[in-house]
């Protein structure tokens, strides 16, 4: 759990930061947001000292951050930052290893540990240990500036706009990606954006700031559908609403079994899919929006998997003119669907009301 108290930081006489005060529990993934030049970066940056309050506290699990001595900041708090800050003449696993070398570790147990990241970040250790950054795409450089954030295991993650500086696909499975490894390890996380649909698709918890000020702090949903004043309301936009909405719901939770016969339920339902010998969904028969009853090829771009946002799923449907969307697993194989029926709330309960599942 990390505790801002009353945090206040103080540049020529202003306020840059005033009096913020919020509580991010373990395992939380707290988003800061707001304009530019509100004071995100540097509310972050006091986390771990890059910059000196000038008044308030900080306690982290019960320690007061001011007080660590250097070499606990180090680890625990890591930091992820936008030009991911790797040593151009170091290697990607010497890069990653910094913090358990300052640390003193084993070989061994650095060695055990870099494999570990890089395995979590999908980076295959036989093709990527050895290049130096210069040799690594935009999106690689990112996984590995948070695989090194994350090596010593710290108790707290802070990213600064890490996936500023990448396009926009990197961008998103960059999120994606972000967002399994923060199911998985369960860290506490302090993440600086000022692009909202990045907030709504990682936060747990938002904090809007505006003018240095704390805004509001809470969960997506009720950032959206209980604004506390009008810069709340104006900020989130209640264009579109729907589909932001939408964007904090997950694919997993609209899944449904996949349909393997031919049955009529409701009206221009009627669909079956064909399977290769590995499980993997390669033909649809039925649904689509035009003609019930063509054949449709599987194509990878319409294909959804259990974490896809649902809007992203609804995306694909209407683009792809289909009312279903296969679900896969992380090998290909079929492992449910999911429908139009289920967005509009027709076949279940997850609908779009306030109260239905938030996370
Ligand atoms: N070292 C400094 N000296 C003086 N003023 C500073 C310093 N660092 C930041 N500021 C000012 O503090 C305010 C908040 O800056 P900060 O970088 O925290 O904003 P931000 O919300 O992260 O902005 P952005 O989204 O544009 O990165 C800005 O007005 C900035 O000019």
């Amino acid at each position: 759990m990390i505790e801002l108290q009353g945090l206040t930081k103080t540049y020529a006489g202003k306020n840059v930061v005033e009096d913020v005060s919020m509580t991010l529990e373990t395992g939380e993934f707290g988003v800061l947001i707001g304009p530019s030049g509100c004071g995100k970066s540097t509310t972050l940056k006091m986390i771990n000292r890059l910059v000196p309050l000038s008044s308030g506290r900080i306690i982290l699990n019960g320690d007061d951050v001011t007080e660590l001595p250097a070499e606990q900041l180090r680890r625990r708090i890591g930091y992820a930052i936008q030009s991911t800050g790797l040593f151009p003449h170091w290697s990607v696993a010497r890069n990653i290893a910094t913090v358990p070398q300052l640390l003193k570790w084993s070989k061994s147990r650095i060695d055990d540990r870099v494999d570990e990241l890089m395995a979590m970040f999908h980076l295959d250790p036989a093709e990527f240990r050895d290049k130096y950054p210069h040799q690594l795409s935009g999106g690689q450089a990112q996984r590995v500036g948070v695989a090194r954030a994350l090596a010593a295991d710290p108790e707290v993650l802070l990213m600064d706009e890490p996936f500023g500086a990448v396009d926009p696909i990197t961008r998103e499975a960059l999120q994606a990606e972000m967002r399994r490894v923060h199911g998985q390890t369960g860290k506490t996380i302090v993440f600086v954006t000022h692009d909202m649909d990045e907030a709504l698709q990682l936060a747990t918890r938002i904090a809007l700031l505006n003018n240095g000020r704390l805004v509001q702090y809470d969960r997506p949903i009720e950032m959206m559908v209980k604004p506390a004043d009008d810069f709340v309301r104006e900020f989130f936009g209640q264009a579109d609403l729907g589909l932001k909405l939408l964007s904090r719901r997950w694919v997993h939770q609209y899944q449904r079994p996949p349909s393997l016969t031919h049955h009529a339920t409701l009206p221009g339902l009627d669909h079956c899919w064909r399977l290769d010998e590995a499980g993997r969904p390669i033909v649809l028969e039925g649904a689509r929006l035009d003609d019930q009853h063509q054949h449709t090829d599987v194509r990878s771009e319409w294909i959804a998997t259990p974490e896809m946002s649902m809007k992203e799923a609804l995306s694909r449907m209407v683009w792809y003119r289909v009312m279903v969307l296969p679900v896969v697993d992380e090998t290909g194989k079929l492992i449910g669907e999911v429908g139009m029926q289920g967005i509009m709330g027709i076949e279940s309960d997850g609908g779009l009301h306030a109260g239905g599942p938030a996370s």
